[in-house]
């Protein structure tokens, strides 16, 4: 049977972060991809030149058109810019009862523009945490939902317990931004037990979405049937050859390559 995954994001308008990363990467994974585009951002390697955010209604009935007809496996959240956006998600995320959701919970782009404004925090909280199989936050992220600051590993663990007891069921903190050099080391907590994910860090400025890729990845392998455990190191073996074989895309940050995972398995 075919698996379906839904991404809830925003667009962006240089293929590699976005609603453009997460279908890109379902496809690589071999998943049917469907997306709810919650804001348009026009934006390149260099950054962000502006966002345009949908109607909550809009999204709304996007999401209304996938749940009467083409039930997700999975749904992935990114940019969803607004708190009607978020009620908007959450809604159909209840209405439909979608499972095995995964929250990344977007808020600044690498280059520092906002793409979820700070009084939405408080909803995501409240109506999204709740319902998320997996809450997937880089380092900045977790320490803007719990009010806490990540510097040591013990700093991390107790983020994840906080966001756990928010009502993550599964909750992941992602290493890209921490200063310590030779590892990029994600964290998972599923309320019993801590699992690390290291991997080799990559001395590159070719990091544009890699956040989307890694949620996305996730997902999609959620959808195909994975525990959460195996679908999360597949997401971490699919971004580290993404990072590492590099496409030198555009003059700034530039994407990574999708195709790269498939490429190793298959030979291509
Ligand atoms: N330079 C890097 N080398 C290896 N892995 C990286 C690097 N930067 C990010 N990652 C990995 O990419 C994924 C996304 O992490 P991160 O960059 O922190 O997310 P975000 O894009 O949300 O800020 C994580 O699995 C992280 O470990
Ligand atoms: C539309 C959109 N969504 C998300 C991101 C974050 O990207 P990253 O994965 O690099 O944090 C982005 N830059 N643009």
């Amino acid at each position: 049977m075919i698996k379906k995954v839904l991404t809830i994001a925003g667009s962006d308008s240089g293929g590699g972060a976005g609603i453009q990363a997460d279908l890109k990467t379902f496809q690589e994974l071999g998943v049917f991809g469907m997306s709810a585009v919650t804001a348009v951002t026009a934006q390149n390697t260099r950054g962000v030149h502006g966002v345009y955010p949908m109607d909550a209604a809009a999204v709304a009935s996007q999401l209304d058109a996938i749940g009467e007809d083409l039930t997700p496996d999975a749904v992935k959240t990114g940019m969803l810019f607004n708190a009607e956006i978020i009620a908007a998600a959450a809604e159909a995320i209840n209405k439909y009862r979608w499972e095995n959701v995964v929250i990344d919970p977007v808020m600044i782009a690498k280059g520092g523009s906002t793409l979820l404004q700070q009084e939405a925090i408080q909803a995501m909280k409240e109506v999204l945490i709740p319902l998320a199989a997996v809450i997937t936050p880089n380092i900045p992220e977790a320490e803007a939902l719990t009010g806490t600051q990540i510097h040591t590993e013990e700093d991390k663990r107790e983020a994840c317990r906080i966001l756990h007891q928010m009502g993550a069921r599964t909750c992941l903190i992602k290493g890209g931004h921490e200063e310590n050099g030779d590892y990029s080391s994600d964290l998972l907590y599923d309320g019993q037990a801590f699992y690390e994910m290291k991997s080799p860090r990559i001395e590159t400025r070719h990091t544009h979405g890699t956040g989307c890729t890694f949620s996305a990845a996730l997902a999609a392998e959620l959808a195909a049937g994975r525990a959460i455990r195996r679908a999360a190191e597949t997401a971490k073996t699919f971004i580290q050859a993404a990072i590492e074989d590099t496409l030198e895309i555009g003059s700034g940050h530039g994407p990574t390559n999708h195709w790269a995972y498939r490429k190793r398995g298959t030979g291509i």
